[in-house]
């Protein structure tokens, strides 16, 4: 992790409890979550996948806390939203995203995802963005049944730019599109068709990371209906599916 991030890391998390003998090095390990391992979807600039993010553990108090809330005791409720001040287990799921940020970063500079992208260092989210207070003031938790999903879409832009998505419970695929009206991609020297769709693979436990191009250029969605979820030749099945998504009110001053 470069000096200014470890600096910033201990102002944010503090001293890890085995880090107290004047070796100013925070201890990684000691941090509550393995250190996380990042994928850059490299077709979509700005889509991160973080398919570690939360232990099997996690997810289970994580579930628990959010049925615990109470929005979704009938049937027919299956989207909550909060705005401004978060639930307590919402602001230590945006803690955690910062840190896998961070912990990310430092897991990049080791390995060729550093060397990527001709020469410059891939960036999860932008430092602007890591470091605004707060990460997020705006919360979903969505709650799908099987063949149930969310159509393609940009997320509206009264929100900031860097939106977070927590996947819960069944696996699901998301696919991305490119919202009309962008020019071509140009690969290799070869014109790509403006119509592609890819999908990514949504596991229990992942993170979602999305900013600039992912954010306002792709639309994402999912389809649940039948024949449509096919990951590697299979289709997936489907039972009940939790989202959180995290994201920040764009200032009106
Ligand atoms: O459920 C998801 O994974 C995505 C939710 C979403 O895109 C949204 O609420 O804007
Ligand atoms: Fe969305």
């Amino acid at each position: 992790m470069e000096e200014n991030h470890k600096e910033l890391f201990r102002e944010v998390f503090g001293e890890s409890s085995d880090s107290e003998d004047n070796d100013s090095q925070p201890e990684l390990k000691q941090s509550r979550y393995l250190i996380p391992s990042w994928e850059q979807i490299k077709e979509i600039n700005g889509l991160w996948l973080c398919r570690d993010f939360l232990s099997p553990q996690h997810q289970s108090s994580l579930i628990s806390a959010v049925l615990n809330e109470g929005w979704f005791t009938e049937d027919s409720h299956n989207q909550a939203m909060r705005f401004g001040h978060l639930p307590a287990w919402a602001t230590e799921l945006s803690n955690s995203i910062r840190e896998a940020v961070l912990l990310g970063d430092h897991v990049s500079e080791s390995t060729d995802l550093a060397s990527s992208n001709q020469g410059t260092k891939p960036c999860l989210l932008p430092s602007n963005l890591l470091w605004r207070e707060p990460l997020f003031d705006q919360l979903i938790v969505n709650v799908y049944h099987p063949g149930e999903g969310i159509c393609a879409h940009v997320d509206l832009m009264r929100f900031e730019d860097g939106i977070a998505i927590v996947s819960l419970e069944s696996s699901c695929v998301m696919h991305f599109t490119r919202v009309e009206g962008g020019s071509d991609i140009v690969e290799h020297g070869e014109r790509l068709p403006l119509i592609r769709k890819i999908p990514v693979l949504l596991t229990p436990g992942s993170l979602v990371l999305m900013s600039g191009e992912a954010r306002y250029i792709w639309k994402h969605e999912i389809n649940r209906k039948p024949g449509i979820q096919i990951w590697e030749g299979q289709e997936l099945i489907q039972d009940r599916r939790i989202s959180i998504t995290l994201r920040k009110l764009c200032q009106v001053d």
